[in-house]
């Protein structure tokens, strides 16, 4: 396509998007590579100059994991949510707010925009209660394991995202609770920005992972889902489509939807500009979860 279609393509998307509210989550795959993460800065900006209030939410779990097994801790992971001792909530807080978020702030301003690095605790802005024991099957056995320092939301106040994005500032937020006794609790950054996107009244939630979308099977590209319905996404839940890491994004998809965002989509950030393709072309790339 000539690139001048390309611009004019964009024009309705960008008139239906102009002053709306767009939660992105960028997954700890798609910032571990710095190229990778750089794209979606630079997209994320733009869409800020083009009047869209960008909210970022960012994760950071294989940059965790890498500094546990640095200081000899092993990760566990269950059903896309860590295990954290005490030990573990400091090495967490330690990466996402002292590193990965700060960074997101700093490559922002690089590009000419105005980050600003924010966690539950800053206002108040989530709150969450221990999640306690979960269970899971193991080889075909319920069992029950104790999750320790993992939050489940309790509540959201987003007057603090309001307040910064009405100046002109890109909320960067790591996905770190406070619990009523002032404890740090640590929250899956899937969840978060599920929250957020119901309770700001986003039209969009978009979450930036490592691969294209929902898979039939993860290994075959081709069988990828372009669009479903949250009933939908529960079937492929039940029937063990979606796995692991995936579980917790297609769980604040369907919510979200459900709760008045318009659209969720599932994108992989390792395809330079995807978030730009998404929004901005009649094609559209990745999974799309909308109400049926
Ligand atoms: N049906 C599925 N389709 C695509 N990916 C899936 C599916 N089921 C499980 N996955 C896994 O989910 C992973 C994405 O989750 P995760 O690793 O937590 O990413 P992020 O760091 O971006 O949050 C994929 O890399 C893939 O291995
Ligand atoms: C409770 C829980 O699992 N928290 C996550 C928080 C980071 C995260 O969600 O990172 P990704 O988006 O890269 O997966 C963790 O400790 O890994």
């Amino acid at each position: 396509m000539k690139r001048e279609n390309i611009l004019v393509e964009a024009l309705p998307y960008i008139r239906k998007l102009h002053g709306s509210k767009v939660v992105v989550k960028c997954g700890g795959h798609a910032i571990v590579n710095e190229e990778t993460m750089e794209n979606i800065i630079k997209d994320i900006v733009l869409l800020r100059y083009i009047g869209i209030e960008v909210i970022l939410v960012h994760g950071g779990g294989p940059e965790i994991s890498r500094v546990m097994n640095e200081l000899g801790i092993k990760p566990k992971i269950v059903d896309g949510l860590r295990i954290t001792d005490e030990k573990t909530m400091e090495v967490v807080r330690m990466v996402l707010i002292g590193n990965v978020g700060t960074e997101l702030v700093s490559k922002i301003g690089s590009y000419g925009g105005k980050g600003i690095g924010l966690s539950g605790k800053d206002g108040r802005l989530f709150t969450a209660i221990k999640k306690g024991k979960k269970k899971v099957i193991v080889e075909g056995v319920e069992k029950e394991i104790d999750l320790g320092y993992v939050g489940e939301i309790d509540s959201v106040d987003p007057e603090m995202i309001e307040v910064v994005s009405s100046k002109g500032y890109i909320p960067v937020i790591s996905p770190i609770a406070v619990d009523d006794e002032g404890r740090s609790l640590n929250v899956n950054a899937d969840t978060v920005a599920g929250e957020i996107a119901i309770n700001i009244g986003a039209k969009k939630l978009i979450m930036m992972t490592n691969v294209d979308g929902v898979m039939e099977d993860p290994d075959d590209e081709d069988s990828i889902f372009s669009k479903m319905t949250p009933e939908y996404a529960e079937n492929l839940k039940d029937e063990g489509v979606v796995e692991g890491g995936m579980i917790p994004k297609v769980d604040s998809c369907m919510k979200a939807v459900r709760n008045d965002v318009e659209k969720a989509h599932i994108l992989n950030g390792e395809r330079p500009h995807s978030l730009l393709l998404e929004l901005f072309t009649d094609e559209g790339v990745g999974t799309m979860i909308h109400k049926g």
